[in-house]
């Protein structure tokens, strides 16, 4: 059975550090794919800076066209919002259960607001968690420091955010460098979070 990686996430835009983390966990962990699974609506995010979810999508696909092993994913594209992690992944089971085994990839911020999450004990029952080093506020829950089923990855800490390249392009900063070049043309080109 094909291991593969969920990497949920908002991408708004996709940025240099979410494809570092995903290319770690690929090349260093027993994982043989990554899937970006773009969120049209994080429960825990405000819509406002939002940009609509084919936009998001087709930039996650540009910055992997080039990865083999990195595939973009609109599953979430149909289900009800917001998106709640356990429902998609009890959708992707029945879909995909017998060809794949899901586990889920998340920087350490996720991990600390985890016991939020919708029925996070039921992910946890089913499915491996790796979690990327991130600084961030607020403590790590004692349930979730040594658990089996959480593989934290020893990688070197990347403080880049997607709320920091939004907020610096709109003061015509240059950002280029923090995105695959294909997703900086597209979001120049298209004048997105000006
Ligand atoms: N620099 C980073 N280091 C570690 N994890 C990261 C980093 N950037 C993003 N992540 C993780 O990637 C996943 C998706 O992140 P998301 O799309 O929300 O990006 P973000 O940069 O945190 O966005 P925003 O600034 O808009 O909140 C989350 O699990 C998040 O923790
Ligand atoms: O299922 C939940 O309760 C839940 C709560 C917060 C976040 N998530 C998911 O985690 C992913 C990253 O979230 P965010 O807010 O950091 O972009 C995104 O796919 C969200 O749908 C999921």
């Amino acid at each position: 059975m094909k291991q593969v990686g969920l990497y949920f996430g908002t991408f708004n835009p996709i940025h240099i550090g979410h494809l570092v983390i995903a290319n770690h966990m690929v090349e260093f962990s027993n994982l043989d794919e990554v899937w970006f699974v773009i969120t049209p609506q994080s429960p825990f995010k405000a819509k406002q800076t939002l940009l609509d979810d084919h936009h998001r999508y087709q930039m996650v696909y540009e910055a992997v066209q080039d990865y083999p092993k990195l595939k973009p994913s609109k599953i979430e594209f149909n289900l009800p919002q917001p998106n709640y992690t356990v429902n998609t992944l009890v959708h992707l089971d029945e879909q995909f259960g017998k060809e794949y085994q899901f586990s889920l990839i998340m920087g350490e911020d996720n991990l600390k607001s985890f016991h939020k999450w919708k029925n996070y004990g039921t992910i946890l029952e089913n499915h491996s968690i790796y979690v990327y080093p991130r600084i961030s506020e607020s403590t790590l829950e004692h349930q979730f420091k040594d658990h089996p089923k959480i593989h934290r990855v020893n990688a070197p800490i990347m403080e880049i955010s997607s709320t920091f390249i939004r907020k610096s392009h709109k003061e015509g900063k240059s950002i280029r460098a923090l995105l695959p070049e294909a997703v900086w043309k597209y979001m120049d080109e298209m004048n997105f979070y000006r």
